[in-house]
């Protein structure tokens, strides 16, 4: 029996989720044994807002602890990931996607379309509350924090305070909390983050053993959606501030499978936005995404700067 690999992991229930689901999968494609190492993170240990920490608190002690060579490996939520490569690590696999749509949660499983105006409706997410002012609804929107168990608390159960909560579809998916969904929001009112419902599995970039086993749980079609999502973001960063939502699907073109990749940028009051998408083939995943973002720069993206108030 060969020595369990290690796995670096938060200890909040989604990372559990996440990193025992990615063990599992990964035993059961190579036979290698893997164990879950607990790492805490600044995050974990203060009671500060995770909008002051940044969710970056949580991703670099897993880094931290993967370059000190305390773990072997770690899986991140692929949106929580910044753009720019980070030295020494390498993505070695990108397994299958969840659904990568927001849901909504809300008192008496109303829909959005049932919600009466003056619903109040907690999301901390820019490109949420971006995107629920857009639909004219006259909801008010107040801003969340917190893990996925606690948002939903604030629906579901004897300290609930809200209308309704929007969180992605693939957080409470792995949590096993499902049941509670009242309705998946359909990407034409609610385009989701850039690579939402996808993980991110690294290690460092000279194990090249373990960069090779790895590969056995990638899934080139949510690698190439991510790719192309995440390309459109950073070229984004560079020249606009306002919230930014995409989604891309693999569907079958007449010369083998295509790319279509939906791109928006909001104003943060909902009043304004620009949508664009552009398709191509999954080779040229990552240069769809740079050129559906020079769309939208052209378009007037970096102009969408407004008050959420
Ligand atoms: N921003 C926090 C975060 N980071 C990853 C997920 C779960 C969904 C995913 O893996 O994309 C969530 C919760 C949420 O947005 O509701």
């Amino acid at each position: 029996m060969s020595t369990p690999l290690r796995l670096g992991t938060r200890g909040s229930a989604l990372a559990l989720a996440q990193s025992q689901q990615t063990a599992d999968a990964l035993t059961a494609a190579t036979g290698r044994p893997v164990e879950l190492v607990r790492i805490v993170t600044t995050g974990d240990r203060s009671s500060a807002p995770v909008a002051q920490l940044g969710v970056g608190v949580f991703v670099s002690a897993l880094r931290d602890a993967l370059l000190a060579g305390e773990i072997d490996f770690a899986v991140h939520s692929y949106k929580d990931l910044p753009t720019a490569a980070h030295p020494g690590l390498h993505i070695a696999a990108v397994p299958p996607r969840e659904d990568p749509r927001d849901v909504l949660i809300a008192q008496g499983n109303k829909t959005l379309a049932e919600l009466p105006p003056g619903s109040v409706i907690g999301t901390g997410a820019v490109r949420r509350i971006a995107q629920l002012h857009a639909l004219g609804l006259e909801l008010q929107v107040t801003p969340i924090r917190g893990n996925i168990d606690s948002r939903i608390a604030r629906v579901h159960g004897p300290e609930a305070d809200l209308d309704a909560v929007v969180l992605a579809r693939a957080g409470v998916v792995r949590i096993g909390r499902a049941a509670e969904i009242a309705e998946t929001l359909d990407p034409m009112l609610m385009l989701p983050a850039p690579a939402q419902g996808a993980l991110a599995v690294e290690c460092r970039a000279d194990d090249a053993d373990l960069v090779e086993l790895l590969a056995a749980i990638d899934h080139a079609p949510s690698r190439s959606t991510v790719q192309a999502e995440r390309a459109m973001l950073a070229t984004l960063e560079a020249g606009c501030s306002a919230p930014v939502a995409a989604h891309a699907e693999l569907a079958e073109g007449e010369d083998g499978d295509e790319i279509y990749l939906r791109g928006a940028v909001i104003s943060p009051d909902g009043v304004r936005a620009i949508r664009l998408s552009r398709t191509g083939t999954p080779a040229d995943a990552a240069e769809i995404g740079k050129a559906l973002a020079a769309d939208l720069l052209e378009n007037g993206a970096d102009t969408l700067i407004g008050s959420t108030e």
